[in-house]
């Protein structure tokens, strides 16, 4: 060993605060109201141990999962978000060639700053297997609704992640002081250009608009890809989702952007889990870091974990390759912990393995310890 002191541990979000613009950064790293619940996604995940298992042997493992019949190599996704071309002006391609060459299914955003064609081809330039789900809001005309997943369809998404905890936006804090809500000119939310009801050439908002479960009935009957309800929090919600015929459900607090009073992602968990019991695969996002916050989302239940501002941080400093990297760290840190806890496969996590730091007990005043 050398004196030299190794420093603090690498901060990907400030390394990437340094790369954008204050406004730009605030958008990507922030949440609703106080922040509580982009807080606590994290912080959830400190609060919770993992107990290993010995003597199991260690060698021979294999992360993979299977997803709506296909393979994942590892229990990993990349959580739709807006905006890429503003962390880099590769934007969604980089993302998606990034995904692609890691194997890392990718799901691409209604609110993507490059057309979900065009990043369903890099992703297949890279890997003509690649995975790619297309994430939708449902939108107050029907048929603007139909052409965008009619465009999904034709571009060869897998399946469709509905989000539905976005009746309304959250009020983000730091975008009101910030005074945040265009786009810088040359950026547009590409899959809304040349929709019905506007103009040849020009963009729709995106709408916000509290839909019910017959407008899932309505998207049931427009395609036969996969719907996956993203934003699932109440396990009544889980149970009724599974009953109406969804393929997956992400357990998630849309990383802290909606309701700032909701729980963190990983604490509403196993609820949901239990809740669906198995009948369809569980996803959750929300505050995944490292290979252990995913190794305690799968022993709670998930079948395989998203990941959202990890990514931006990563395509911000460092572009496709930037987002190769963190994905392969992500994937490779998780089989270690795998080995650590004694599994050779992801549903070898248990739920017994997963315990509240802090004493279990305190001892009885009085008593000698030995
Ligand atoms: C900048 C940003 C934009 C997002 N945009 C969307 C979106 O358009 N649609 C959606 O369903 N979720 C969106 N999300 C939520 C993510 O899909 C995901 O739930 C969340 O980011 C996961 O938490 P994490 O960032 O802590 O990994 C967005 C999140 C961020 C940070
Ligand atoms: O910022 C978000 O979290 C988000 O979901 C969104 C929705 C519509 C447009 C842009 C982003």
């Amino acid at each position: 060993m050398t004196g030299a002191h190794a420093g603090p541990p690498h901060d990907p979000a400030e390394s990437a605060r340094e790369e954008l613009r204050p406004e730009h950064y605030d958008y990507f790293a922030g949440g609703a109201g106080e922040e509580t619940a982009l807080r606590e996604n994290e912080d959830a995940f400190g609060r919770l141990a993992l107990l290993p298992r010995v003597l199991r042997g260690g060698a021979d493992r294999d992360t993979r999962v299977s997803v709506l019949g296909r393979q994942w190599p590892a229990p990993l996704f990349v959580a739709p978000t807006a905006f890429h071309r503003l962390a880099h002006p590769d934007g969604e391609l980089a993302t998606a060639r990034a995904a692609a060459a890691t194997g890392t299914p990718l799901v691409t955003g209604m609110a993507a700053t490059t057309a979900v064609a065009d990043v369903v081809t890099a992703a297949r330039e890279t890997d003509p297997d690649a995975v790619v789900w297309f994430q939708l809001y449902l939108q107050p005309e029907h048929e603007v609704t139909a052409e965008l997943v009619l465009r999904a369809e034709r571009a060869g998404c897998s399946a469709l992640v509905v989000t539905v905890d976005s009746p309304v936006f959250g009020r983000r804090t730091r975008d009101l002081r910030n005074g945040f809500h265009d786009l810088p000119p040359g950026l547009a939310a590409e899959n809304m250009r040349d929709l019905p009801g506007a103009a040849p050439g020009a963009t729709r908002d995106i709408a916000m608009r509290s839909a019910g479960w017959d407008d899932l009935a309505g998207l049931r009957e427009l395609t036969d890809l996969p719907l996956v309800l993203k934003g699932v929090l109440h396990p009544e919600d889980a149970r009724a989702a599974v009953e109406q015929g969804v393929d997956a459900l992400v357990v998630s607090n849309h990383g802290g952007r909606q309701l700032d009073a909701a729980p963190a992602s990983v604490e509403a968990l196993p609820a949901v889990a239990e809740a669906v019991a198995g009948r369809v695969p569980v996803l959750m996002d929300g505050g995944v870091r490292r290979g252990t916050d995913i190794a305690l989302a799968l022993a709670l239940g998930a079948r395989a974990v998203g990941v959202g501002r990890p990514v931006l941080w990563a395509l911000a400093t460092g572009g496709e390759a930037g987002v190769r990297e963190a994905l392969t760290a992500l994937r490779e840190d998780f089989d270690q912990v795998l080995a650590l806890c004694g599994g050779h496969r992801p549903q070898d996590l248990t739920a017994d393995q997963v315990v509240p730091r802090g004493l279990p007990y305190q001892p009885r005043r009085g008593e000698r310890a030995w």
